[in-house]
């Protein structure tokens, strides 16, 4: 996540926009969380692909879990000082411990679906211990920042968006009905400045004049190539690399891997 997400939108077109306050950022936190749970408690085969290349439906839902408990330590670490790291034991026991959670799907030839219990009663417990810290953001911080796995330091006040981006975009990864068109126009433009912004400070960011069809503009290096599209659509764009929703006035400008 860019430093600036969840600031005042930055969209070229126009003024910025008033910074949406922690009560509104939570409250979307919670909402989505709840629309992941019952999608997970529903969800007929755990084992699929999903839109994250190399995961299965399983590995998403078990990540986003485990992320509500990174994110819970920066909390935690904002609210008393106690320094902590997001993920102990660094990015390979991040991975094994998303391994080791996607396991709990059972081989294929199990073939039952309750395994996807397990995953929404994780989802559902992980973020009601992430609560609590999220919402004591609002009040007395002991520190100014805190570090991101990578070693990136942001706002704490900047935790509840990026565990919404956490949470609405592996939504969408489960590749199961859910998609960007089902989140709120508001929320959506706030992705895209956050998605714009990682491109801009990338080390290749690609010329773009980005313009959607609910009126907004984003212009990153020289405004070349013209690209436009729903705010749903630009996003899964931005964020999938997938242009389903997006046409050019030329070639697509090719995006940078992870921006
Ligand atoms: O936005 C970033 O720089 C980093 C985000 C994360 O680390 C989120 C995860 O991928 C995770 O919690 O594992």
């Amino acid at each position: 996540m860019t430093e600036d997400a969840g600031k005042a939108g930055a969209g070229s077109g126009g003024a910025p926009r008033p910074r949406p306050g922690l009560d509104a950022d939570l409250r979307a936190v919670a909402r989505h969380t709840e629309l992941l749970v019952d999608h997970a408690t529903h969800l007929t085969d755990v084992r699929a692909p999903s839109l994250c290349e190399g995961w299965s439906r399983a590995h998403v839902l078990s990540h986003v879990a485990r992320n509500a408990d990174a994110i819970r330590r920066l909390a935690e670490w904002a609210l008393d000082g106690q320094p902590r790291e997001m993920y102990p034991g660094g990015t390979a026991a991040r991975d094994a411990e998303i391994e080791e959670g996607a396991l709990r799907a059972g081989p294929a030839s199990a073939g039952d679906h309750r395994p996807a219990g397990v995953f929404a009663d994780d989802l559902r417990s992980t973020a009601a211990a992430l609560a609590p810290p999220l919402a004591a953001l609002g009040g007395p911080l002991a520190v100014d920042e805190v570090e991101m796995r990578g070693g990136m330091k942001i706002s704490p006040r900047a935790l509840p968006f990026m565990r919404l981006r956490e949470v609405v975009y592996h939504h969408v990864d489960l590749d199961d009905g859910f998609s960007f068109t089902d989140v709120e126009p508001e929320v959506l433009h706030r992705f895209i400045d956050d998605a714009v912004s990682r491109l801009r400070t990338g080390s290749h960011p690609p010329d773009l004049d980005l313009r959607t069809q609910e009126g907004d503009r984003w212009v990153v290096g020289e405004p070349t190539t013209e690209v436009r599209g729903s705010r749903a659509g630009v996003l899964l764009w931005l964020a999938r690399r997938i242009d389903t929703g997006v046409s050019a006035t030329g070639d697509l400008p090719q995006l940078p891997r992870g921006a």
